[in-house]
């Protein structure tokens, strides 16, 4: 068993530790592993070390920020970008885990292309099923440097691999990219 089944058959099986945690604690948990566990699957550590995780607002980005303590332990080296924090206890708790394990954050700013140079993967997080209407500050900047236009290859503009949680970010979840906002992941982790 790899480390990302074990850490996932025990969470599954968290009665052990006293009873699965409870409510949107336990689901950001879970969905946070689970997209850890499903990146070491694909995107194995000796060649995919350094991961940008680009965290929204919401709930999606809660599931990055989880997924990049899994992804330490797993041995990457996650770097996070969550320029738009909220002041609830369960994200501020969130961040303090990272902070206390070292992880870097990055501003907006500080992103350059291509990404490519610095990042092996980008694990997007930034919107889920509740984005509506055009992305709006600094997320249109952000959402333009993982953009790769029909005619062009990620290779060309030096986007790394894009992990999507859920859907797309930028993607309305019934039309799909309406916004013509060109983000296409090569892999999506959303739940059945
Ligand atoms: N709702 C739940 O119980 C859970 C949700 N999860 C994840 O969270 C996602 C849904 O979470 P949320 O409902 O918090 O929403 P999202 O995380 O999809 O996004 C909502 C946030 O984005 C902002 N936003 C919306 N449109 C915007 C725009 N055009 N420009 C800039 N900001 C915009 C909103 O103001 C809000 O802060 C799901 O897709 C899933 O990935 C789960 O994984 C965990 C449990």
């Amino acid at each position: 068993m790899s480390n990302a089944d074990a850490a996932l058959t025990w969470h599954c099986n968290a009665d052990v530790a006293g009873g699965p945690l409870p409510g949107l604690r336990g689901t950001l948990e879970l969905a946070g592993l689970s997209v850890a566990c499903a990146i070491t699957e694909v995107y194995a550590v000796a060649k995919h070390q350094r991961v940008l995780v680009i965290c929204g607002p919401g709930n999606n980005g809660g599931d990055g920020l989880v997924a990049a303590r899994h992804l330490r332990h797993f041995g990457y080296s996650p770097v996070i970008c969550y320029p738009k924090r909220t002041d609830k206890p369960l994200y501020k708790g969130l961040v303090t885990q990272l902070e206390s394990l070292h992880i870097p954050f990055v501003t907006v700013g500080e992103l350059t292309a291509p990404l490519s140079s610095d990042y092996d993967i980008i694990l997007d997080a930034i919107f889920g099923f509740s984005f509506k209407g055009t992305p709006r500050p600094p997320f249109d900047s952000v959402l333009k440097m993982l953009a790769v236009p029909e005619d062009k290859t990620a290779a060309d503009l030096g986007v790394p691999p894009i992990v999507s949680v859920d859907i797309p970010s930028g993607w309305d979840v019934e039309g799909g990219d309406v916004n013509s906002i060109g983000l296409r992941p090569d892999m999506l982790v959303c739940s059945k």
